[in-house]
């Protein structure tokens, strides 16, 4: 068995098994080494003469055959991890320069529908294109720049295409923060949470993240989940013994420290942490989370975070941290404050929510601004959100907006909050050349990006199925020596003309080598000593155990893709592999390709 590229098995001549005859061709080395063969080298190889040889012989064979198997396997699965890690590797440094182009901190702007109860009107204050909204307040008009506009016909899925691949950053590594930030009911929980018809962020953000990481075998991935709410500068556990009810005293009375490490790494001391492995769990405690915060006084202003802890063990990104975290905070307004007239606490409650989200307004801007002082102490916040703002992090603010004419003072004030945390004027923005560059720079890097996913999909894939031989061949090993009562730890090397007893009488009459096959066998072994796993490593393809484990083998029903949650870049994972295989002779003039169907047909000859 050889597991091949894409690219490479174009390249191989036809088999036709028909007439039971497999075509060697004279190049020996097909070892995949992800880079596209030059031209020169693919016609080369496709013209290169092709000899036939009957392969259904079956030579004796020998267990040091079959251990010599066992080696080579096991190194073509070091070859293909390290493979899949450098595949892996460019895969998210492309993701991480797509984003990095992008912009690490981006602001978006979310115009909910109009509800059907508000009457709409001709000279509606609000006009969105794609990148800007402008409005129409006390007689004047205002441009309002973002990274990206979604207009009220905007879907749940739209949303989570833009977001996606900041969640892949977070599995990459990462921190990630997406803020959701506006006046009351413009769509905030509808974003971050959704309804379960039109389930938002989090919990496609959940089910992404366990998607993802059960795709990815060559490190191992888990997950923990903590909640908790800001209410004026006091932070509570919302999966703590006492969340369930929330009153202004119980609330005022929270309190958790905020540490941070010398590394600048924050921590927030006893703040519950729940492991979830799977979906349904992370669900479960969603589901809590979100059950408990149904209780809030409406009237009071509360932030709301979720955070997701995401450590890895096992990968080789040395550069990075080994922990990443992505927070999803649902940030209270304030505009109810000024529409109640509010007075004494509610006021103080106003006073508190406005300072943080300014706080978190001018960290923002100078983060994007990369500004040497950021001013993470002025609000608690800031101070949890420390570690997922700078630095490395991925930061997305989505600001939500009403199109009610009732509320364009609001709508005003949330625009001039995002424009600031923007911090770009309006009339300093790249020139239109500079931006179409950039553009075409992002459709370049992207599919590199997806490039380096499909490949490393398939190689996943070959490694899977190197390593479903390999157990089978141990299996076989250890049938054939070790139950047989040859308990030997390291199996002794047999002499070049002993067969294996054990095996063959093990095996019915009719699977045996007959004398006619064996004068075909010896003949045939003169051509064909050995056959290649990959290009730099061989095997006894002629071992009939082999082709007995290669025949059970193809015969598996093809593994289904598992279906990613509906985004873009995921998509590639649902890329068919291309499932013919080739075994290849070590033999510089000779190379076998058998394709699974061929392969299957001289298996069936045997039994
Ligand atoms: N894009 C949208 N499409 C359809 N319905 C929406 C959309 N945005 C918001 N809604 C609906 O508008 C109502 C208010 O939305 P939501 O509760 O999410 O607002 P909010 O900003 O979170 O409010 P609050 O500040 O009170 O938490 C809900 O019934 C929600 O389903």
């Amino acid at each position: 068995m050889f597991i091949s590229s894409e690219k490479e098995q174009k390249l191989l001549p036809a088999v036709d098994a028909k007439l039971s005859l497999t075509p060697f061709s004279t190049r020996s080395n097909l070892d995949y080494q992800g880079d596209a063969l030059p031209v020169s080298e693919s016609q080369d190889s496709i013209s290169t003469p092709t000899i036939y040889t009957d392969v259904s012989v079956v030579p004796e064979h020998e267990k040091n055959e079959l251990e010599q198997s066992i080696v080579t396997i096991e190194g073509e699965i070091v070859r293909l991890r390290k493979k899949e890690r450098s595949l892996d590797k460019k895969r998210r440094d492309a993701l991480n320069k797509i984003l990095d182009t992008k912009g690490s901190i981006r602001v978006f702007c979310r115009l909910r529908p109009l509800i059907s109860s508000v009457k709409r009107r001709n000279d509606e204050p609000i006009s969105v294109w794609e990148e800007n909204i402008e409005v129409k307040y006390l007689g004047s008009r205002k441009d309002f720049r973002f990274d990206k506009v979604f207009r009220q016909a905007a879907t749940q899925d739209d949303i989570f295409e833009e977001v996606e691949p900041v969640i892949r950053s977070a599995l990459d590594g990462h921190n990630v923060c997406i803020l959701a930030y506006g006046q009351t009911a413009t769509g905030k929980t509808f974003t971050m949470d959704g309804t379960n018809d039109q389930p938002g962020i989090t919990p496609r953000a959940l089910e992404a993240l366990v998607h993802q990481a059960s795709l990815e075998k060559s490190c191992a991935f888990t997950f923990s989940m903590s909640m908790l709410e800001v209410y004026m500068g006091n932070l509570r556990d919302l999966l703590g013994p006492k969340a369930p009810y929330r009153s202004q005293e119980s609330l005022a009375r929270s309190n958790l420290n905020i540490q941070t490490d010398p590394k600048g790494l924050v921590e927030i001391e006893g703040l519950k942490e729940v492991h979830f492995s799977d979906l349904s769990k992370a669900k479960w405690w969603y589901a809590k989370e979100r059950s408990s915060i149904h209780f809030v006084d409406k009237l009071i202003c509360i932030s709301s975070l979720m955070r997701i802890t995401i450590s890895r063990s096992g990968n080789d990104l040395k550069a990075k941290s080994e922990v990443s975290k992505m927070w999803m905070v649902d940030l209270g307004g304030s505009e109810r404050l000024l529409k109640t007239g509010a007075t004494g606490q509610t006021l103080e409650e106003g006073r508190a929510i406005n300072l943080s989200l300014s706080a978190l307004g001018d960290v923002i801007a100078a983060l994007r601004r990369k500004r040497g002082h950021v001013p993470y102490r002025n609000s608690k916040l800031t101070q949890i959100l420390k570690d997922s703002l700078g630095d490395s992090s991925k930061v997305l603010m989505l600001v939500h907006i009403s199109p009610s004419e009732e509320d364009t003072g609001e709508t005003f004030c949330s625009l001039n909050f995002a424009n600031r945390a923007r911090a770009v004027e309006t009339n300093r923005e790249l020139p239109e050349d500079i931006n179409k560059q950039r553009q075409k720079q992002i459709r370049e890097i992207a599919q590199d990006m997806r490039d380096a996913e499909e490949e490393c999909q398939k190689v996943r894939q070959q490694t899977q199925e190197a390593e479903i031989l390999l157990s089978k061949m141990k299996q076989l090993f250890s049938a054939a020596y070790e139950l047989h009562g040859n308990r030997e730890k390291t199996p002794r090397s047999p002499s070049a003309n002993e067969s294996i007893p054990i095996l063959t009488s093990s095996l019915p009459r009719f699977m045996t080598s007959t004398v006619a096959s064996r004068q075909r066998q010896s003949a045939a072994e003169k051509k064909l000593s050995s056959v290649q796993f990959s290009g730099s490593q061989s095997f006894c393809f002629s071992d009939s155990r082999l082709k007995t484990i290669l025949q059970d083998y193809n015969k598996r029903p093809q593994e289904t893709v598992v279906k990613s949650p509906k985004c873009s870049s995921l998509e590639a994972n649902k890329a068919p592999f291309l499932r013919s295989r080739m075994v290849t002779s070590s033999d510089s003039n000779l190379r076998v390709a058998l394709n699974r169907h061929s392969h299957r047909r001289r298996m069936s000859d045997l039994i």
